[in-house]
């Protein structure tokens, strides 16, 4: 089916943008469709509330700690109960793999999708009033509708994925993603309560000259990233890093830079979790026409193991992050 070339015009909304597009998709039924409007509907509600975070109680960090065992904050369970709840009512997902969930989420058998979700991202930012996100991967279920899900849903390499994007709660709130046919951001008008097309087909520039990483772990960076980290400064390249990965994403997606979470002497495979951070992010950074890896290979082409596996990410413009694997290739060599 020929991909319609008729540019959608700035200032669609999301809802005529999916139903315009819906035809692109070859299993063309609306579940897809309307999964995306029930995770667009989530993040109006977290939206609201993450914008008042100061004035009522949700501020703070509570005892339990998520999976990977870091401290859960108030928002982060809140924003997993909200897209739950979306997600579960709107009847299409069978399945959610959450950071906040040690295992996954049975929602309905009759549902063809598997969701991955990182609820809120960025969690060390909420108190501060600084940007944080929501990220996002859908993947159609590999076993029979209406049967209970298993392992060969919830664990599929990235290449499966059949739509990813996040939400940015920045100084406007922005909704970006791809169903595997380039990458469209949405600008949330809140008097309106709508998503309006406002970025149409994203394309992430070739190079940069921006670098985010966190230099305060520069002790336990391993020899090629410090070359790399060196090799940017004397580029004079920007340092740029809020420490939210959907910030620093989007950030260089419509700049250009390189973001790096690296493998380090104290964190063998990095920080950021495959299934929920890097496999959704690499498919937009692709679908842009950027490189994402994990220092050594695709990030998409990893075969998942475990629902909150990590992995490095090297992630952004196709050369800053192919001059990043030249280095690491150049300092094996010595
Ligand atoms: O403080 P560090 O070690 O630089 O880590 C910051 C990174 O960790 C994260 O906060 C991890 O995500 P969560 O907040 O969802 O756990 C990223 O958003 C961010 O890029
Ligand atoms: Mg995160
Ligand atoms: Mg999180």
């Amino acid at each position: 089916m020929e991909e319609s070339r008729i540019a959608t015009p700035i200032g669609t909304t999301l809802d005529r943008f999916i139903k315009n597009k819906q035809e692109n998709f070859k299993y063309a039924t609306g579940e897809l469709s309307q999964l995306l409007r029930d995770i667009a509907l989530a993040s109006k509600v977290v939206n609201r509330e993450v914008s008042k975070a100061g004035l009522v109680d949700i501020i703070g960090t509570l005892e339990a700690q998520n999976s990977g065992g870091e401290q859960q904050k108030k928002l982060d369970v809140l924003a997993n109960i909200r897209f739950s709840r979306a997600l579960k009512k709107g009847g299409e997902a069978c399945a959610l793999v959450s950071e906040e969930n040690d295992s996954y989420e049975e929602l309905n058998r009759d549902g063809k999708y598997i969701i991955a979700i990182d609820p809120l991202d960025g969690s060390s930012n909420i108190d501060v009033n600084v940007s944080v996100g929501t990220i996002f991967s859908i993947y159609r279920r590999k076993t029979e509708v209406g049967s209970a899900v298993q392992e060969i849903d919830v664990l599929q390499k990235g290449t499966e994925q059949v739509a990813a994007g996040y939400v940015l709660y920045g100084a406007s709130t922005m909704l970006v993603y791809t169903t595997g046919h380039g990458v469209n951001g949405f600008t949330y008008e809140q008097s309106l309560g709508e998503y309006f097309l406002s970025n149409p087909d994203i394309r992430i520039p070739e190079d940069g000259t921006i670098y985010s990483i966190n230099e305060g772990l520069s002790k336990e960076f391993f020899p090629p990233v410090t070359a790399y980290v060196d090799w940017c400064k004397e580029q004079s390249f920007n340092a740029r890093y809020v420490g939210s990965l959907v910030a620093d994403f989007h950030r260089n997606l419509l700049k250009g830079g390189i973001y790096i979470y690296p493998a380090t002497t104290k964190k063998a495979d990095g920080k950021l979790r495959l299934v929920y951070e890097c496999n959704p992010l690499a498919f937009i950074t692709e679908q842009a026409g950027g490189k994402a890896t994990d220092g050594n290979k695709r990030i998409m082409e990893i075969e998942p193991v475990a629902l909150h596996q990590r992995s490095p990410l090297f992630v952004g413009s196709l050369n800053l992050v192919e001059k990043a694997m030249d280095e690491r290739l150049a300092q094996k060599a010595k």
